[in-house]
Parts: structure tokens; C-alpha cells; sequence
């Protein structure tokens, strides 16, 4: 029927009318309570989008519904959602931060070598806020280190691409957790990379070794390799780590993570720049028609249905727009967010009950590990001088030559950083490793804990559970338990590898969706984990004065000699140790559900339906490395077992 062009007119006004009225009353209906300030960035918005089709400025370029759902585009994010669409299958990916893909400073943070106020401290590039006062520090507040770009970690990290031993996937594997021991990891670390050997000059002046066979892949998206260039300091420190009875281990990420190795770094080994998530994973997945991004984004809750099903997520834009907007998955909504994660699920409705009922939350789910189980690396350093230096030392370099050179070279200080490390296992330094073993699983430990654990025996459990495999690690000469780089310089950053201290993440219940999270590390609340870093400090200073280090003449700076006793050294540690080097991990743990934990071997959320973790966050039991290679290979696992199941319950999509 043609209509008249009056009556088209009245026609087309009515309908306006009609959206208007309709997206009022949405928006209305939706609680302010549940909607986050306009902007919790503190810097202005500088970021370069790509104009690459797949990267979304706003919810009006996405589709209402995807088959999955990746809450999250930093580093296990952007692994998942690429395996994810490598067929039919349609993916979205929700980033809270932006996306820079022409930084320099992303590709080669070495270039202005300073990295206190470098790219780990890029404010845009950065969650900016901190953590409660930790009691173990002297009350010290400790600044956040997480990512939030596109890219997460992967974007800003250190680049150092180490594995733990096997024994601390085992560990996984021994918490209930079928497949995801060394054995069922191997194939993923190898799937995620692709190595370059060390160079000649790497291998015969400075005894650089590598086993391609036993630890690596040869065309994953990830690049590891070593640029042909050592500080000439690392040679003498590794001959004094030597004179102590530290061995060389021929390749550390084989599964023998222990004594002194080369670490490859996440460098491309043509033009040494960055290989990260955004290169390996994004790029390529920007080319497919099925796969968007949507950075600028922040994910407020999970929407569930009434049978606890998740069937999306509410979104709303970063900056100064309140509109919270729903996107629906047909398969999956894939928890990426890292640091995140377990408060996301807190403000939906999943998690302790405590929790949820101080901040005004409906308990949908109850699942006491939500938020439990943090556990990090924290660190204590010492500072030397060495009074007879090399030439070229970190201190030494000057910026525009080594500029220079790396431009002519594509060699020298620019052309990366940190590249040996040294991992000791227990009974390796510490005088009373007997004392400190049998030490571990005693009740005193309980009493550590933070306050939340005494709600839920299941909690008490898995802590348990997990003590008793931490004395096994601390009894065993294949597990270590703290980590020290190799960086030929005079700044020892001894960092604790297995605490038994634990913190948490909980939302704050004064403004569950506006605030920033509670993060509470608990960092040294155990004095056991105390005890192990002033060990590590004593054995360190014997180093400084084996023979080989006698060559660059070392005083102490800090704490200085004369703090020696235990009580000021605790003094000492209490009031300079970090937190975090950026390694939240354990708040949704792996584990069975009567051991306090959030996951199954599979990653989905107990009590939820199509709801899974795949960050950092899943890990139970934190294993004595960096984690950015483990975070690789975790979310290459995750996207099989996502790809098998749904394969199973949807038929063959591709
Ligand atoms: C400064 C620093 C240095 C490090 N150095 C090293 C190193 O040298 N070697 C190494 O092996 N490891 C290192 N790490 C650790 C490693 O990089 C991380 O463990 C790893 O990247 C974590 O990956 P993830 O996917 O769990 O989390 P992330 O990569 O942090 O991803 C989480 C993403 O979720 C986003 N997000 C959060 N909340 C929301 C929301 N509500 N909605 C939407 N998006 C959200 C965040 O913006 C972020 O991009 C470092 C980490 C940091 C922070």
C-alpha cells in the first residue's frame, strides 16, 4: 500500500517519537548504581586507532549478538579471541584501554633506558590506582601494576620470556586439575612461539646455550630470541653465582627452570622490536570478517539468565558517556580481564556471599574463591656500587651513542635488555631450609590468612592442599623458589617465587560499579615468606664478595653493612619490599569447588553456565617464573578445550 507524502511524514515522526521514548525508558531502567563514573582515566585521550575495519569506535559498529564474547583484549584476551576466529565463528572482544599501534616506545621500551619512568609507568597505558595498606609493608600503600591497553601486560612488560620448572605445572595437575601439568602444557608454550637461537658472539663469549628440541616451537605468533649483545658485567656476576655452587643449566624453558640460564626475550629477531599480543594475535585477526574489537569499552557485569546462564555482557564507554549498552553471545562469554576478573564477577552476582551482601549485590551464584587466593611476586632489593666498573655498564650508557649504534647494528644497549637469570631452589641458600620446610604446613599459617578466609572451610582446604604441595617445592632441588635477573649491573632484585602469604580482590562495597577494585596483596603477612627474602639477602652478600665479583670492587649502598641483624634487616625489607611486579594471579583458581576454587579443569565458572576464565587469574598455585609465557600458553589451552566443547554441544561450525 503507498502511503501519502503527509502521511509518510506523520509516519516517519511517529516512529522517532517511538525510538525516543524507547531508549529513554531503557536507559532509565537501568540503575545508576550500576553504571561507572564517566572516566577513570587520568590522562587525556591520545590514543591512534587503527582504521583497520575490525576496530570499533562505538557499540553502533557491533553486531547485537556474537558466538563469543572476550571480556578483556589484553594478552590472554587477544590469544583466544584469534584461535577462536580462526573458522566461522563470529568474536568480539571488549577492551577497556586503547589501542596504540605506532608507540615507539611499545616496540622498544629500551630506547630512552629508564624504565622508572618509562613504559611501565606510562599513565595511559596504565590502571592508576592503589593497592589498601599492606601490614606486612609498614601499612605502605603499593601502586597497581597492571596493563590496561589493547595488549595488556604483553604491551608493557619486561619482555623476558621465561617458563617455570615442570614441577610447578605439576603442581597444577596435583590440585585436581587433569592436563595441566608440564606434560599437557609443553605443546602450548611450543604452539605460542617461535624461537631464534642466540647468536655466535652470545654463545662463545658469554657460554650462552639453548635446547631447541626440548623447549620450543618454530611457528608460533609469539617471537623469542636474544639481540647479539650482553652487559659485559654478567659474565664475572655469573662466574661469582658459579663460585657458590650455582650450576648452569642448559635450557631453562624445558621444564629445568632452576640455576643460572638464558631467558629469550618477546623481541622480533630482524628489527628487535616487541612480539606481543597485538602483533601476534591481533594483527592477524583483524584480516577476518568474523572478529571485532571494541577498545575504549569497559564490560560492567555478566548478564545472566534466570537458570544462571551467561548470555552476555553490559558495556559502557570509557569516556564520559553513561549509556550501558547489552551484547548477547551465542556460546561463550570469556573472561579475560585479569586483575579484573574476579571483581567483574563479584559485581554480577558471583562470588562470596559476604562479599555481595556488603555491597548490596543479589547472591546469583555462591562461590566463596571469587577474589581469594591473590598471590603475586613480591621483591626486596639490594644496591651496590661496583667502584671498579666495566665499560659498558647500565649506569655508563650514553643514550646517543648507543642510539647510534643500534641503528647501525641493530646492536648495542637499545637493542633489549635483561637476558640471563638465576632461579635457586631452597635447600640451595637457605641455612635453615629444614626448619623453614617443616614449617610450612603447620596451623599457624591459618592464622595469616586474610579475614574473608574464615567464612568458608572450603577455602581453609585448598590453602591446606596447597601447603602441603608448597613444602614438597621447597624440599625439592627441580623447583625454586626465588629469581634473581643476571643484569650486570649493582641492583639485586631478589624476588620471592613461591609465598605463602595470600591477598585478595574484592569490589568496593561503598561503590561497587564506580570504584576502583580493593587490592589487598597481603604481601609478607606470613613471616615465613620474610624469612626466606633476608635468606636470600645473606647468600647475595657472600656473592658480593666471592672472588669473581672481588674484580669490580662492590660497596653496599643499601641497606648498608651495617644492617645485619635479623630484626633490621626485617626492619629493612618491611619498609623497602614490593608487592608486585605485575604477576596478579590465583583470584578464579583452578581447582575443585570443596578446595575453595572458581574454575574446572575445563575453565568454566562452577554454577554458571557457558562462562570461562582464561587470565592469569585461573592459576592456582603461582609458578616460580614470569608469567607472560605461561599466560600464552594457558590461553592457547583455553581456546581448544572452548573450541572442543562447543563443537560438541553446536555440531561442526567449521
Ligand atoms: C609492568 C609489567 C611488567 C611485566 N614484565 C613481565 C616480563 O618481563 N616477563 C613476563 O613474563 N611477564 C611480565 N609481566 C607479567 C605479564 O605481562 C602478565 O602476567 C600478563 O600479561 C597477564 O595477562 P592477562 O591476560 O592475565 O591480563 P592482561 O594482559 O592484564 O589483560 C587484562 C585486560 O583486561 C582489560 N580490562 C580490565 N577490566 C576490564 C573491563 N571491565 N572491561 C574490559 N576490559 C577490561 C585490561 O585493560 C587489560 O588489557 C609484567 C606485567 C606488568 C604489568
Amino acid at each position: 500500500m503507498a502511503l501519502s507524502r503527509r502521511n509518510k511524514v506523520r509516519f516517519s515522526r511517529l516512529a522517532v517519537f517511538l525510538v525516543i521514548i524507547f531508549v529513554f525508558i531503557y536507559f532509565i531502567s537501568i540503575p545508576k548504581s550500576r553504571q561507572a563514573p564517566a572516566s577513570q582515566a587520568s590522562t587525556k585521550d591520545d590514543r591512534k586507532i587503527s582504521k583497520r575495519d575490525g576496530v570499533k569506535d562505538d557499540v553502533s559498529g557491533i553486531r547485537d549478538i556474537y558466538d563469543y564474547i572476550v571480556v578483556g583484549g589484553g594478552q590472554s584476551g587477544l590469544t583466544v579471541a584469534n584461535r577462536l576466529s580462526e573458522g566461522k565463528d563470529t568474536v568480539l572482544v571488549v577492551e577497556y584501554g586503547y589501542l596504540y599501534h605506532d608507540d615507539p616506545l611499545i616496540a622498544r621500551p629500551w630506547q630512552p633506558f629508564d624504565l622508572s619512568n618509562g613504559l611501565f609507568h606510562d599513565p595511559k597505558l596504565m590502571f592508576n590506582f592503589s593497592s589498601t595498606p599492606q601490614a606486612g609493608l609498614n601499612g605502605r600503600t603499593q601502586h597497581i601494576s597492571a596493563a590496561s591497553t589493547v595488549g595488556g601486560g604483553s604491551t608493557v612488560n619486561g619482555m623476558f620470556l621465561n617458563r617455570g620448572a615442570a614441577e610447578d605445572y605439576d603442581a597444577w595437575e596435583k590440585l585436581g586439575n587433569p592436563g595441566w601439568g608440564w606434560k599437557g602444557m609443553l605443546p602450548y608454550f611450543k604452539k605460542s612461539s617461535t624461537f631464534t637461537p642466540p647468536g655466535k658472539m652470545l654463545q662463545e663469549e658469554y657460554g650462552a646455550t639453548y635446547d631447541l628440541d626440548a623447549a620450543y616451537g618454530t611457528d608460533g605468533p609469539i617471537h623469542m630470541s636474544n639481540p647479539e649483545w650482553a652487559w659485559p658485567g654478567q659474565k664475572v656476576q655469573m662466574a661469582g653465582w658459579r663460585e657458590l655452587g650455582v650450576q648452569n643449566t642448559t635450557e631453562g624453558a624445558g621444564g629445568d627452570a632452576v640455576g643460572i640460564f638464558w631467558v629469550p626475550r618477546a623481541q622480533h629477531p630482524i628489527d628487535q622490536t616487541r612480539s606481543y599480543a597485538v602483533t601476534g594475535y591481533l594483527n592477524p585477526a583483524l584480516e577476518r570478517d568474523n572478529f571485532d574489537l571494541l577498545p575504549g569499552h569497559r564490560v560492567n557485569e555478566i548478564i545472566l539468565s534466570k537458570d544462571n546462564e551467561a548470555e552476555g555482557v553490559m558495556i559502557q564507554r570509557r569516556d564520559g558517556n553513561n549509556t550501558i549498552s547489552p551484547v548477547r553471545a551465542r556460546k561463550e562469554v570469556i573472561l579475560a580481564a585479569g586483575l579484573h576478573t574476579p571483581v567483574i564477577m563479584q559485581r554480577s552476582g558471583i562470588g562470596p556471599r559476604r562479599v555481595l551482601e556488603s555491597a548490596r549485590i543479589d547472591v546469583r551464584v555462591e562461590l566463596p574463591g571469587v577474589g581469594m587466593n591473590l598471590q603475586d611476586h613480591p621483591a626486596a632489593g639490594l644496591n651496590y656500587v661496583f667502584t671498579t666498573d666495566f665499560f659498558i655498564n647500565p649506569g655508563s650508557i650514553n643514550g646517543v651513542q648507543a642510539a647510534d649504534e643500534f641503528k647501525r647494528t641493530r646492536s648495542g644497549p637499545h637493542a633489549g635488555g635483561h637476558n640471563a637469570a638465576m632461579f635457586l631452589p631452597a635447600t640451595s641458600f637457605l641455612n635453615n631450609s629444614v626448619e623453614i620446610i617443616q614449617s610450612i604446613t603447620k596451623d599457624e599459617r591459618l592464622q595469616n590468612l586474610p579475614h574473608m578466609y574464615a567464612a568458608n572451610p572450603t577455602l581453609y582446604a585448598g590453602y591446606q592442599k596447597q601447603l602441603s604441595i608448597l613444602a614438597q617445592a621447597y624440599g625439592s632441588n627441580k623447583s625454586s623458589v626465588i629469581g634473581t635477573p643476571i643484569a650486570g649491573d649493582g641492583y639485586s632484585l631478589l624476588i620471592l617465587q613461591k609465598p605463602v602469604s595470600r591477598g585478595t580482590i574484592t569490589l568496593d562495597p561503598s561503590n561497587p560499579f564506580g570504584a576502583n577494585a580493593l587490592v589487598d596483596y597481603g604481601t609478607l603477612k606470613d613471616p615465613l615468606d620474610l624469612q626466606v627474602l633476608i635468606g636470600m639477602i645473606e647468600f647475595t652478600r657472600k656473592w658480593y664478595k666471592s672472588d669473581a665479583m672481588k674484580r669490580v670492587t662492590p660497596v653496599e649502598r643499601s641497606p648498608g653493612l651495617a644492617v645485619s641483624s635479623y630484626q633490621d634487616l626485617e626492619k629493612y625489607v618491611r619498609g623497602q619490599a614490593e608487592s608486585t611486579i605485575g604477576h596478579q594471579s590465583g583470584t578464579t583458581a583452578m581447582m575443585p569447588l570443596e578446595l575453595g576454587g572458581v574454575v574446572d579443569p575445563g575453565l568454566l565458572v562452577y554454577g554458571v553456565k557457558r562462562l570461562s576464565v582464561v587470565d592469569a587469574s585461573m592459576i592456582p598455585l603461582v609458578p616460580s617464573t614470569n608469567l607472560c609465557s605461561t599466560v600464552y600458553a594457558v590461553a592457547e589451552k583455553a581456546a581448544d578445550l572452548i573450541k572442543r566443547r562447543n563443537r560438541k554441544l553446536w555440531g561442526m561450525s567449521y
